[in-house]
């Protein structure tokens, strides 16, 4: 870094929280040279490592596997006994290192990397306030992550319900647990404490998973019901009270109860801006990024991961963290940013090829645009749907196998712009299909992408001979 303005900064970059997206801002920016601070109020790793995929994830391995061996002849009459939930939620705290950061800590002064500890606030242009000290940079980056939504239901704050942080982080297995938000937290959530013994009520004011393909939702609902869950659709919590044994009591608009020993409230995500000192800079609390995440209106902020809005997801938030990065050390030296769509660094991919995944029972694994995106975006579509349950691979893999899969096709260009799959162990196919999307693969193309015998990924067959051989 050659900049004469460097020696006046105690930083290049200062990056606000150390979740999994601000470490690898951090980091990537680090190897390019950059001298980088990175400041954390609560735990290195963030949301991700500690209350949220991580955790949540381990929650529910144990049940997948439970299950995943009583769909297969031979192996279910071994399984005989129930779930070991306190094993589990041993297992689930070794994946958490027992909420200790150190091992992260360790890592980001490894990286060369200088961890402060407190919360950030900016006070001025590339000026950061942690506690009575104030740090200088000539780059600034918030990766501060978001917030949980508490509906505005009388009586919910007082009853303190769980967030995904208490749940991920539980010590116990509630008897009966309450859920109110049918997105991928609900869902997954709902399924792993119903796996470890809870009785579970979801209540979902419209269906399962409606960002998703329709079938989606019908097909994870039918499941989870199955599983024991009861699926409340439609159902608008009115009041809720927490009495003082501890019984939560929700009213329902069709003027029924419930009662719950926990209630979780998984309604979904804000960025993180509070008490950040916007205003300070001239900025309000509508944040509007650029495709390198550079803050509009501003050639020194940036806004990276949860914080942006623009895709909760933490491969994501980490997919921009890299782009940011490097845009970042490469302004700083006065270098060519590469940001032409699909640059070095610019997260293109935001736009139409995200991969997401929900790890509940059937799986759902999708990328890209659903067919409703896909026509809202004015492409000319045309979608094809298979059964899961005919590939000789699914079937193999669980007796009574049930699954769908979806390709939606652009077809002016002939590309695959969407792909979604629901059924048992489906994840792993999900980014061949990312780079399907990603890659914009046509059509032709992929009838010589052979998929090996006898695999879950026949699938891309089957759809294929749905969609038709050229005439
Ligand atoms: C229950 C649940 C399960 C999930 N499962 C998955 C999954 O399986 N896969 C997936 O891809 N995504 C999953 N997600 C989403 C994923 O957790 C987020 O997308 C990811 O954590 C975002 O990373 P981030 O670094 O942007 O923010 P965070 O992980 O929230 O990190 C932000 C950090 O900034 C710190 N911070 C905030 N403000 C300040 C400040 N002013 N000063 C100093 N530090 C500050 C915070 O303490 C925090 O450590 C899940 C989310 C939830 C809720
Ligand atoms: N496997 C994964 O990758 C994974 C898992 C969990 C969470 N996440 C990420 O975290 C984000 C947040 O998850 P989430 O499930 O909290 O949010 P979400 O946006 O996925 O779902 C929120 C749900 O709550 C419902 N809702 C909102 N307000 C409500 C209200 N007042 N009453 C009843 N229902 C209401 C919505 O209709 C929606 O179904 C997700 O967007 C996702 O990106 C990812």
């Amino acid at each position: 870094m050659t900049d004469p303005e460097r020696d006046a900064h105690d930083y290049d970059l200062i990056v606000i929280g150390a979740g999994a997206v601000g470490e690898n801002v951090a980091d990537y920016a680090t190897r390019r040279g950059a001298r980088v601070a990175l400041v954390e109020a609560e735990l290195v790793g963030g949301e991700c490592s500690y209350w949220a995929c991580m955790p949540s994830k381990a929650l529910l391995r144990s049940g997948h596997a439970l299950r995943a061996a009583g769909r297969v002849a031979g192996a279910r009459e071994a399984v005989t006994g129930a779930i070991d939930a306190p094993a589990v939620l041993a297992r689930r705290t070794s994946f958490t290192s027992d909420w200790d950061d150190s091992g992260q800590a360790e890592w980001v002064a490894s990286a060369g990397i200088d961890l402060i500890r407190g919360h950030a606030r900016l006070v001025g242009r590339g000026l950061v306030l942690v506690g009575d000290r104030t740090v200088s940079a000539r780059a600034v980056a918030l990766a501060t992550g978001s917030h949980p939504v508490l509906p505005d239901i009388p009586g919910l704050a007082a009853a303190a319900p769980w967030s995904t942080r208490e749940a991920t982080s539980a010590d116990h297995v509630p008897a009966r647990l309450a859920v109110i938000g049918g997105g991928v937290s609900g869902v997954e959530l709902a399924l792993a404490f119903s796996s470890l013994g809870s009785s579970v009520t979801l209540l979902a004011r419209g269906g399962l998973l409606g960002r998703e393909e329709p079938f989606v939702g019908e097909l994870v609902t039918a499941a989870i019901v199955a599983e024991g869950v009861d699926v409340r659709e439609g159902a608008t919590p009115t009041r809720v009270a927490r009495a003082p044994d501890g019984v939560v009591t929700i009213e329902l608009d069709d003027g029924s109860r419930l009662e719950a020993d926990e209630l979780l409230v998984a309604t979904g995500r804000r960025p993180a801006l509070d008490d950040l000192g916007l205003d300070a800079v001239g900025l309000d609390a509508e944040l509007a990024v650029d495709d390198t995440m550079l803050v509009t209106g501003t050639d020194w902020l940036y806004a990276v991961g949860d914080v942006n809005g623009r895709a909760l997801l933490t491969h994501q938030g980490k997919y921009q963290a890299r782009a940011a990065g490097e845009a970042i050390a490469a302004r700083l030296k006065g270098s060519r940013v590469d940001d032409a769509p699909w640059g070095q660094h610019v997260a293109t991919a935001d736009h139409g090829g995200v991969p997401r995944v929900v790890f509940s029972d059937p799986e759902v694994a999708a990328v890209g645009l659903t067919e409703a995106q896909a026509r809202e975006a004015g492409m000319e579509v045309r979608a094809v749907e298979h059964e899961l349950s005919q590939i000789a691979g699914a079937s193999l893999q669980a007796d009574g196998y049930a699954g769908r899969a979806k390709l939606v096709v652009d077809e002016r260009r002939r590309a695959v712009v969407g792909a979604t799959f629901v059924g048992q162990d489906v994840a792993e196919l999900v980014h061949a299909a990312t780079i399907a999307v990603v890659g914009e693969v046509t059509i032709d193309r992929l009838w010589h992408a052979v998929p090996a015998y006898p695999t879950i990924s026949e699938i891309w067959l089957r759809l294929l001979e749905a969609y038709g051989r050229p005439e």
